[in-house]
């Protein structure tokens, strides 16, 4: 079938884009129409029209940057709002959109793209891989005796989500995010995310830690199931934005939502896979992971780039041979070391296509699990632990913002 890619550039347009992209996902919430435009930031949006001229067809992003090993905060594009009509699939349509913007993407300088992915089955042929998992925890509240010697952490306030002060104050304490895998929120994200809150059905109640001025965390939150709520005896909260950017705020947050009356159930999603929450409580019981999912897909829009951003533990050093259909530039052996990175023509130690690479870079995945499952080919079998060594973090990678 004929096509057309074309960046929209009218509001009315991006305005339409958003409408095939909310067809195409069937059941998601609909803000309003007048207001669609402010959410998407000019520029970003690709079309796929067909003739005579209909938009069939959508892709978006946001600019953005990405936390990686090391502490870089490196450019990336967040790709959002992949649609096409249920009319029009499987024609090579969203293939198109993906490719023009990873090309935009590249014109640009943004060094990576990241999405968060409706089907686990759609982004690896295009070079995206698995980067974080997140998983949901639920904390007992009856159960949650925290130990003697946990910190107690600062003061907690409650703020007002309707005011848009206190929405700034979310955006200025989120400034601070310091872990792997973290990702900008931009001002289109924080203007989404309130236009939904107003929408929902749901109160949407938020503290803040620390005092005023030097605020390091805060916590919104929602009633689990509202509709027996006055009478019933199974009451819970859902924490659906959790960010602390010190320790003290980790504990004074969790302190102040384990306070509140009337609660079986603190549930915090999402949370980093490796959170530890329940070595907090004298008995470990209270606390129950589950629910764990694939979070940040990940492409390397620029390998070199990427890999020469991030941070390796010494000693060793690995040749890693990348495979990109796509991006063909990035094809090529790396030298990979905690002293830098480098294009060699050595022989690899191991070979992979660009979205195994994307599975390893933050340290979400190590290599010997893709060596296991077949994924990667490995040419020198004690290489594999070197790669392991070299990528390893201490923590998982999480982003914790859903887009
Ligand atoms: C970041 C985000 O926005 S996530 C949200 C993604 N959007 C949705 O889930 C909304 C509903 N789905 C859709 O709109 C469409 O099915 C899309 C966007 C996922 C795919 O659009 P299409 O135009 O059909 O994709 P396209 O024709 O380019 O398919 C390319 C390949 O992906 C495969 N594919 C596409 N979607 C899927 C899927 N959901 N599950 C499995 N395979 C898929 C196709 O079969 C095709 O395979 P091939 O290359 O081996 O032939």
């Amino acid at each position: 079938m004929e096509h057309e890619i074309r960046v929209l550039t009218d509001a009315q347009e991006v305005g339409r884009s958003l409408e095939v992209f909310l067809t195409a996902m069937v059941g998601l919430q609909r803000p309003d129409s007048d207001q669609q435009h402010e959410f998407m930031e000019p520029g970003r949006t690709v079309g796929a029209y067909v003739a005579p001229e209909r938009l069939v067809g959508t892709a978006s992003s946001f600019t953005s940057w990405m936390m990686v090993p090391g502490g870089k905060k490196v450019p990336q594009a967040a790709v959002t709002d992949v649609g096409v009509l249920p009319t029009h699939t499987r024609r090579g349509l969203a293939g198109a959109l993906v490719r023009h913007q990873l090309e935009q993407c590249l014109g640009r300088g943004e060094v990576l793209a990241s999405l968060r992915a409706s089907e686990a089955t759609i982004y690896e042929r295009w070079g995206f891989g698995i980067a974080s998992n997140v998983a949901q925890v639920e904390i007992s509240v009856p159960r949650a005796q925290f130990r003697d010697g946990v910190p107690r952490g600062g003061d907690v306030r409650l703020v007002d989500l309707r005011e848009r002060a206190d929405q700034d104050l979310l955006a200025k304490i989120y400034l601070g995010a310091n872990w792997v895998g973290a990702i900008d929120r931009p001002s289109y994200w924080w203007r989404a995310k309130a236009h939904m809150r107003e929408l929902s059905k749901d109160h949407h109640y938020a503290v803040v830690h620390g005092i005023p001025g030097h605020e390091d965390g805060f916590a919104v939150y929602t009633p689990e199931d509202a509709t027996a709520w006055f009478r019933s005896r199974d009451r819970g909260i859902v924490v659906g934005d959790f960010v602390t950017t010190t320790t003290r705020a980790h504990f004074g947050l969790l302190r102040y939502l384990l306070s509140i009356d009337l609660l079986q159930r603190v549930i915090l999603d999402p949370m980093p896979v490796d959170h530890s929450i329940e070595k907090l409580f004298t008995d470990e019981r209270a606390v129950t992971s589950h629910g764990a999912r694939d979070e940040t897909w990940l492409r390397l829009v620029d390998v070199e780039a990427a890999l020469g951003a991030r941070t390796y533990r010494a000693p060793g050093q690995v040749i890693l041979e990348v495979r990109d259909d796509l991006l063909r530039q990035n094809t090529g052996r790396y030298l990979v070391s905690a002293q830098g990175v480098a294009r060699t023509e050595q022989p690899p130690d191991i070979t992979l296509d660009v979205g195994q690479l994307a599975c390893a870079y933050l340290g979400g995945t190590e290599f010997w699990q893709l060596a296991q499952a077949g994924r990667i080919a490995v040419h020198k079998d004690a290489q594999l632990a070197v790669a392991d060594h070299l990528f390893g973090l201490r923590r998982a990678p999480f982003g914790g913002t859903m887009f």
